[in-house]
């Protein structure tokens, strides 16, 4: 495979059940190779697009000393602004490096029902409250705004994925009806001073969850996947577009039939270094905490014991911190 495919969602997202089936069944054949590809139909509306990325944007130009007062006063919660120097993600894959070349400012849910579920000692692992900054204003009603098209565009793809499975198309609804993605807006800033050798924008890793669904913009310096025979290919990230890739739950979930690709982002060519900032937003969807990842195979072939959702991200995010924040 020598570029990344392209899936248009429209019909499928229109009710038609063949159209589901074949989208499904394309998703299913793209992931088994690669697990990336690009979607448009999507029904995302522009607007709801360019209202998160603004707001990033004005957050992102602040001073330094403004956005560090939305840094959680919790080391390590995954909420509120995360400075330069703090994470390196190949480190999720066992791999030494420098720190990422990035920004980045991490939120949830905005808000949820008053249950146990949501409320008891280990629901509040998960549902935090949000840390808005001061500035930009409206930020937390665009980014609530942007989760909840994610939410309903997520729940129509993890039943594309099951039809591409060959289970029933409900199979994941009960799983990720409560789930507990987090987001990301990822700054990549100017480089005005060269990168140390070995650091990266955002060194090679693999994401955690099910599906991660990634609005970018292409300029200098951007995101690529490798391919199974070890060859990096360049992904485009057109800002209207949404780029989709696996990550290693559903990779185990599948038994290892749907791959989670190793990607990066890499640094700007030294001539654009100075002028090309980059902004990318990120919704890792992650299933319920509770729901129990078996895998999907005939008896006997499973691959892996069943492992929970929520246990599983805590230990990932735990090996990729590399400095107190
Ligand atoms: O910024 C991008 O294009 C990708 C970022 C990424 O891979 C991540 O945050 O996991
Ligand atoms: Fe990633």
């Amino acid at each position: 495979m020598s570029d990344i495919p392209v899936i248009d969602l429209s019909s499928a997202l229109g009710g038609d059940a063949a159209a589901r089936l074949r989208t499904g069944r394309e998703m299913d054949r793209i992931c088994r190779e690669i697990g990336f590809f690009t979607i448009t139909g999507h029904g995302v509306p522009a607007a709801v697009m360019d209202g998160l990325r603004d707001k990033g944007n004005a957050f992102f130009g602040l001073p330094l000393q403004e956005k560090l007062r939305a840094v959680h006063p919790v080391k390590g919660t995954p909420r509120g602004y995360i400075a330069l120097g703090v994470e390196a993600l190949s480190h999720g894959n066992a791999v030494e490096t420098p720190p990422d070349l990035k920004e980045y400012y991490h939120f949830g849910r905005e808000s949820w029902p008053g249950e146990p579920y949501y409320t008891s000692e280990e629901g509040l692992r998960y549902f935090r409250p949000n840390l808005w900054p001061e500035q930009p204003p409206g930020f937390a009603d665009a980014a609530a705004a942007y989760y909840a098209e994610m939410e309903k565009l997520t729940v129509e793809m993890m039943r594309l994925a099951a039809l591409g499975l060959g289970i029933p198309e409900r199979f994941f609804d009960d799983k990720i009806d409560r789930h507990i993605t987090a987001m990301r807006l990822n700054h990549y800033p100017e480089q005005l001073t060269p990168p140390a050798p070995g650091q990266l924008r955002a060194g090679a890793h693999t994401d955690y969850g099910l599906l991660t669904i990634l609005n970018g913009e292409n300029v200098p310096g951007g995101l690529q996947a490798q391919t199974r025979d070890g060859r990096w290919l360049d992904v485009e990230t057109d800002p209207r577009s949404f780029v989709v890739n696996i990550g290693d739950l559903l990779m185990r979930w599948t038994n290892d039939r749907w791959v989670s690709n190793v990607h990066r982002v890499v640094n700007p060519p030294d001539s654009a270094a100075a002028r090309s900032r980059r902004l990318s937003i990120a919704f890792f969807h992650h299933p319920n905490y509770d729901a129990a990842i078996e895998c999907i195979a005939p008896p006997g072939q499973a691959k892996y014991p069943p492992v929970l959702s929520g246990a599983y991200r805590d230990e990932k995010y735990r090996q990729t911190r590399v400095a107190a924040a």
